[in-house]
């Protein structure tokens, strides 16, 4: 269903033709005006008109879910919203969270969560994902998968034909020890798909990057479709070594798509 929607974004209180007004007369209107960032932002307003007061949700990271947290965090000072219990998925987002007044808690005393609202790297047509370049999957994975409803935010660029299409990584959470063995090994398992496996690093020395939970990051890369998703899956699962893959099979309930055409939602049970 696709919603025609002019996303304000020049503050919440000021209406979108007005903000359109706002804009620098230098701007040529034939350009376009919107941002990678206008449309994350768009995305998750738009989730967040689905939080209800008295909701436990769950919260995600990256640069799309932050735009949801602040804006819960807007709607909570005004009253708009109450009794919500966030539940980060990563130190940032709980860092985030915590700095702008929304009352925390994790999974050991919310094991239920009624929505999460979170970003993704990839959504292919089926609303299957990957998630993780940012390196928060694990936690990501334990709230989104006991929420009664997922909503998935992002701008146009993450769709994707098929998982691995956009050529970019998909992260798989490993335990340090021997973790070139543990790369080789997840490279092995996808071979006709000429996988390339990667320690994720940082800085200028290189030094592996440490997810939350104090693990490291292989990223993995295909060439192709590396076909059966819940077969790969299993398949990575079963190597001693991994904690956690970055695909997100069969989880979202919902997905927010927003680009130049405007707002679209596609939802699990209608589309699928
Ligand atoms: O680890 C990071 C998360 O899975 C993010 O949700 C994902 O990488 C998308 O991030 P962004 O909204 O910054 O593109």
């Amino acid at each position: 269903m696709a919603i025609p929607y002019l996303p304000n974004f020049m503050g919440s209180d000021t209406p979108p033709m007005a903000a359109a007004l706002l804009l620098p007369s230098s701007v040529p209107l034939s350009q376009p005006i919107f941002s990678q960032d206008d449309y994350k932002k768009a995305a998750a307003y738009k989730a967040v008109e689905f939080v209800q007061s008295g909701m436990v949700l769950g919260l995600g990271t990256g640069s799309t879910a932050k735009h949801a947290v602040d804006r819960i965090a807007e709607l909570l000072r005004q009253g708009t919203l109450k009794d919500i219990v966030g539940i980060p998925t990563s130190k940032k987002t709980y860092d985030q969270a915590f700095s702008l007044g929304i009352p925390l808690s994790d999974l050991d005393s919310h094991p239920v969560i009624d929505l999460a609202i979170d970003g993704a790297d990839e959504v292919d047509p089926h609303l299957n994902l990957v998630k993780g370049r940012g390196g928060s999957l694990l936690r990501e994975k334990m709230v989104e998968c006991v929420c009664k409803k997922f909503i998935v935010i992002v701008d146009e660029s993450k769709l994707v034909e098929y998982i691995g299409g956009s050529g970019l990584a998909m992260p798989v959470e490993v335990v340090p020890y021997c973790w070139k063995f543990t790369a080789v090994r997840l490279q092995n398992l996808f071979e006709d798909t000429d996988c390339v496996a990667k320690l994720r690093a940082v800085g200028d020395d290189g030094e592996p990057y440490v997810t939350d939970n104090g693990n490291y990051i292989v990223d993995l890369y295909f060439k192709k479709a590396i076909g059966d998703l819940k077969v790969a899956s299993d398949r990575i699962l079963r190597l001693a070594g991994v904690v956690e893959h970055g695909m997100f099979l069969d989880m979202a309930t919902t997905v927010i798509v927003a680009g130049e055409l405007g707002i679209t939602i596609k939802n699990k049970e209608l589309d699928q």
